[in-house]
């Protein structure tokens, strides 16, 4: 796949630099990415979110990310679609404090946070959801599916639905996906990963 970074402007480069930056400061005491990261590692879990991107979502989208953690893969790609809402859905108060800082300081605007269990989210309905490392395909999509909303997308832009980072042997994933929801279909590609296993982009629609 093209680099996913390539169409961004020096301004969002420099954005998501200093969010590296804030990252690792951070890290430090609430624990969002893996403990010991170094800021290397953490501009190639940055970079690795915007393997999402390698399609947009169409300006006025709501893209809920469940299970953000530090702001993964929701402050990346709020930085290269600014005309796009995201809202960063996380468990866990601490981590959903550290994404609003986050958001604060770097100036992103279009990023938001709801704090509590993706399970009984009810803020802005959602025409797509974006996920990584957070919960079997089955789980993430019945979060999603309960609470979306319609779209028309554009014919370049990911059909509304998930699209997720996803690691390992997806078969019984998928199986459990379609099990439970048997009207849903699968793409998968591969994805370059950055020293871990999450190397597919699955879409699901
Ligand atoms: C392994 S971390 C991944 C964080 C981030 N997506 C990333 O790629 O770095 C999983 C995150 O999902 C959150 N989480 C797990 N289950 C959840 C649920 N049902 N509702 C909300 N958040 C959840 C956890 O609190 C944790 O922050």
């Amino acid at each position: 796949m093209p680099d996913p970074t390539a169409a961004l402007s020096p301004a969002q480069r420099a954005t998501l630099d200093a969010y590296v930056g804030e990252l690792a400061r951070v890290n430090r005491r609430v624990n969002l990415v893996a403990r010991g990261a170094t800021p290397g590692d953490l501009a190639r879990h940055v970079r690795h979110c915007l393997e999402i991107a390698a399609r947009p979502f169409p300006g006025g989208a709501v893209v809920v990310d469940w299970g953000t953690g530090g702001g993964l893969p929701a402050l990346p790609l709020a930085v290269a679609f600014p005309d796009v809402r995201f809202v960063a859905v996380d468990a866990v108060g601490k981590k959903t404090e550290a994404v609003r800082l986050f958001a604060r300081r770097l100036g992103v605007e279009n990023v938001e946070v709801w704090n509590g269990r993706a399970e009984a989210y009810d803020g802005p309905a959602p025409h797509y959801a974006v996920s990584r490392a957070t919960a079997p395909l089955a789980d993430l999509w019945a979060w999603f599916d309960r609470v979306r909303a319609p779209l028309s997308a554009p014919p370049e832009a990911w059909a509304p639905g998930l699209v997720c980072l996803k690691g390992g042997d997806l078969t019984a994933e998928i199986n459990g996906l379609q099990d439970a929801f048997p009207s849903t279909s699968v793409d998968v590609q591969e994805v370059e990963g950055a020293g871990w296993d999450d190397k597919a982009l699955v879409h699901v629609v």
